[in-house]
């Protein structure tokens, strides 16, 4: 009987799920609404992500796997079960195998909750990965060979620095900087320079339509709408590039230099064949502007942004469901 296995990329800004023949059917923010008098679960996904900021006192809005950990192991556990019970398991054919891919820095008791809360969804046999190399996968890099590829996923968490070979991760790195971090620097930036409150959406609009890292990067400006830390009231006020450029320069050391520290660890042959096929840059933080220009500059080896740096991981896991017969799922 035919099973349609199934891919998740349980990030924590974003939950992407693959479904084998048909290719990434759910992608939907990592966000839970819940009532908190009652604990129950209101809302998840991008219904709860519209709350954010704007739920009254009963309501919160959370995010279960903010910085890289998981911060409310039940509510991601309700999370992930909403998630796969919307596909209808339960309607399958028969029942399917499961593959996740979850933060680095999850523990081993975590790891066992999160294989039991998708067995209880409905999963037949369930196998947890490591995010950079699923990564790497979908990035289409063939790691599987006897020589060096290097990946820098930088999602909202954690930026997952590694270098692979032979199927297997060398030499990695996990940091716990990356989109969250960005988006806390521009806040933290507005707060101190404009004296303005702006909320988690606005500081990553920002991030996205005006950042960049690179010095000579774009040049943009952009309206944005706070509130007054003196007065109380409303104001706009207009940002531009270059002040967030140097708003994020301390954060993004932190990611150059993790990438640094590996590419040191990495034995020379490896070494050799990542100067040849370059670095390939996955999660949603590769399209921060100029990112790519800033490590190639700094790691002295070319440097390319994969396609659909935001569904590598999805894409990863439907390659390696596919190819599970070949012995590459433990
Ligand atoms: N155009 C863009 N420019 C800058 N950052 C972006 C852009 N698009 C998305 N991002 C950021 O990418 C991050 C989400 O990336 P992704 O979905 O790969 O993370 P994740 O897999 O959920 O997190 P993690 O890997 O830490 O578990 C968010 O911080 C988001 O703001």
């Amino acid at each position: 009987m035919f099973a349609k296995d199934i891919g998740i990329d349980l990030g924590t800004a974003n939950v992407l799920i693959h479904v084998k023949g048909k290719g990434i059917v759910l992608n939907e923010p990592s966000v839970v609404a819940i009532d908190k008098k009652s604990s129950k679960v209101l809302a998840v996904g991008e219904e709860a992500r519209q709350m954010v900021g704007r739920t009254p006192g009963n309501i919160i809005a959370i995010r279960p796997m903010k910085d890289g950990v998981i911060a409310d192991f039940d509510v991601t556990e309700a999370m992930l079960r909403h998630f796969i019970n919307k596909l209808n398991v339960k309607g399958f054919l028969s029942k399917p195998r499961i593959l996740i891919c979850c933060p680095t820095n999850i523990t081993s008791v975590e790891q066992k909750a999160i294989r039991q809360a998708a067995e209880k969804s409905g999963g037949k046999k369930i196998f947890l990965e490591e995010e950079p190399k699923v990564s790497a996968i979908g990035a289409g890099m063939d790691i599987f060979q006897p020589s060096g590829n290097m990946v820098v996923d930088i999602g909202g968490g954690t930026t997952d620095v590694a270098v692979l070979s032979m199927g297997d991760i060398v030499t990695s790195q996990s940091i716990k900087v990356a989109g969250d971090t960005f988006d806390n620097d521009i806040t933290q930036y507005i707060k101190k320079q404009y004296k303005l409150l702006i909320g988690e959406r606005t500081a990553e609009n920002i991030k996205m339509n005006v950042g960049t890292v690179f010095p000579k990067g774009r040049n943009e400006q952009m309206d944005i709408r706070g509130r007054d830390m003196v007065s109380g009231l409303p104001r706009t006020i207009t940002v531009h590039s270059e002040e967030i450029g140097n708003a994020l320069k301390e954060s993004i050391y932190l990611v150059v230099h993790a990438a640094k520290s590996v590419l040191e660890q990495t034995p020379p042959e490896l070494s050799a064949d990542i100067i040849d096929r370059g670095v390939f840059l996955t999660g949603g933080g590769a399209l921060l502007n100029g990112i790519d220009q800033l490590l190639a500059e700094e790691l002295k080896v070319p440097v390319f942004i994969s396609d659909n740096p935001l569904n590598c991981v999805a894409i990863g896991t439907g390659i390696l469901l596919d190819n599970i017969d070949k012995g590459v799922l433990q």
